[in-house]
């Protein structure tokens, strides 16, 4: 970056650039830019969106797998959108979270409406001011979004499902509405034969498989999350089944914890149902992708069960051959649902 080159390949293995840092969590290696003048844009659109490609591909198997079948303009819009998401979630939750101010958001939803203005901030915004440039993207989502990780700035527990349900919303729900307008609908899907040119939107399919997703992230990460002092399962459902707090912070594997996480599990799958309703009014070359990147999300949910519901120290995660079975499964239900 200093000479103003750069080169995506050696950015994402060997971490120089302002984006990533050098002995970082080892799961996790981004790091927002430093605002400094040689963090102005030096990249071509393709190196752009090279960086977001190694992002994607290293940070979200499970999505990049899925963005893998889409055509090639589609696939790297998601990438772009990706790093932007990433990038945002990086502000609560990375290494420098603890330096992170409701200030610090405000300057990032300043940088934000710079890129929808057409004035990319740095080298990986050049990919998506042009992804804006090619895909109808509203700004909406990506505040609500800055909205969402604020809420991590100030909150560590949720009281009721409600409350968790704007969270899930706004952090994963939001993902859904950016990548719909890249995905695109089929404009024959019109559903009334009274009205053969109407197009259905599937929006609130599109937000329930954010949700749906951030709910079994949320389940999947329960272990995670409680040593880093957080609560994201509702209150009132740990006081349903009689499960308390310290219960949580103990670990607790019993009769109780597993009928709560079945009852977590069963209204994560509904979200999952609702979403699938909506994948056939996607444009035609989306239905595979979706459907892929559903089915594999979903699949964490059945790990969890094998696993005894134990997520408390270790980690679920559907194994690389099965997750290539995946994809045949979701090629016949893109043909025929
Ligand atoms: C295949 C495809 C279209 C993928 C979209 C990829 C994309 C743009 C992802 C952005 C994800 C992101 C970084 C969001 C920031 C907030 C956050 C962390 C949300 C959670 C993701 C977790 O990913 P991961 O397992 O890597 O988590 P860790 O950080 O490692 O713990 C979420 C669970 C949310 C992801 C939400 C989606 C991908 C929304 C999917 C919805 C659609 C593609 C809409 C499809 C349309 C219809 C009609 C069904
Ligand atoms: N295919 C896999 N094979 C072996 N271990 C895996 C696999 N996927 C995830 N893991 C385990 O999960 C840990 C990190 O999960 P991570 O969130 O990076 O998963 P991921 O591959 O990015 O998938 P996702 O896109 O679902 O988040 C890894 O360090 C490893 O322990
Ligand atoms: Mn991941």
């Amino acid at each position: 970056m200093a000479n103003g080159q750069i080169s995506p390949q050696r950015a994402v293995t060997k971490p120089q650039s302002w984006w990533l840092t050098s002995e970082p969590r080892p799961s996790l290696m981004l790091q927002l830019p430093k605002p400094s003048p040689s963090a102005k844009p030096c990249a071509s659109v393709e190196e752009a969106y090279e960086i977001c490609r190694q992002v994607t591909a290293q940070y979200a198997k499970t999505f990049y797998l899925g963005t893998l079948l889409m055509p090639p303009a589609k696939r790297r819009a998601i990438w772009a959108i990706y790093l932007w998401c990433r990038r945002t979630d990086e502000l609560v939750d990375g290494p420098q979270a603890a330096t992170t101010t409701p200030e610090t958001l405000d300057h990032w939803e300043r940088r934000l409406e710079a890129i929808f203005a057409g004035h990319p901030q740095d080298d990986a915004d050049v990919a998506l001011v042009d992804t804006l440039e090619t895909f109808p993207l509203d700004i909406q989502p990506f505040r609500d979004m800055i909205a969402g990780q604020r809420m991590d700035l100030y909150r560590s527990r949720y009281q009721t499902f409600e409350e968790l349900d704007l969270y899930c919303y706004r952090v994963a729900g939001t993902v859904g509405l950016m990548s719909s307008a890249v995905l695109g609908v089929d404009t024959g899907n019109g559903q009334a034969p009274w009205q053969p040119d109407a197009v259905y939107i599937p929006q609130e399919e599109a937000i329930a498989l954010g949700v749906a997703n951030q709910l079994t992230n949320i389940l999947r990460d329960v272990g995670e999350d409680v040593e880093r002092g957080r609560i994201y399962l509702p209150l009132e459902d740990l006081e349903r089944f009689d499960y308390g707090e310290q219960d949580l912070l103990n670990g607790v594997n019993d009769d109780r914890w597993r009928r709560l996480m079945k009852f977590e599990i069963e209204r994560a799958r509904a979200y999952f149902e609702d979403a699938e309703r909506g994948i056939r009014a996607l444009n035609r070359d989306a239905r595979w992708p979706v459907w892929t990147a559903l089915m594999l999300y979903k699949g964490i949910l059945n790990v969890i069960e094998a696993n005894n519901y134990n997520v408390f120290d270790r980690r679920a995660y559907v194994p690389t051959p099965k997750k290539l079975l995946y994809l045949p499964v979701a090629w016949l239900r893109a043909q025929v649902l």
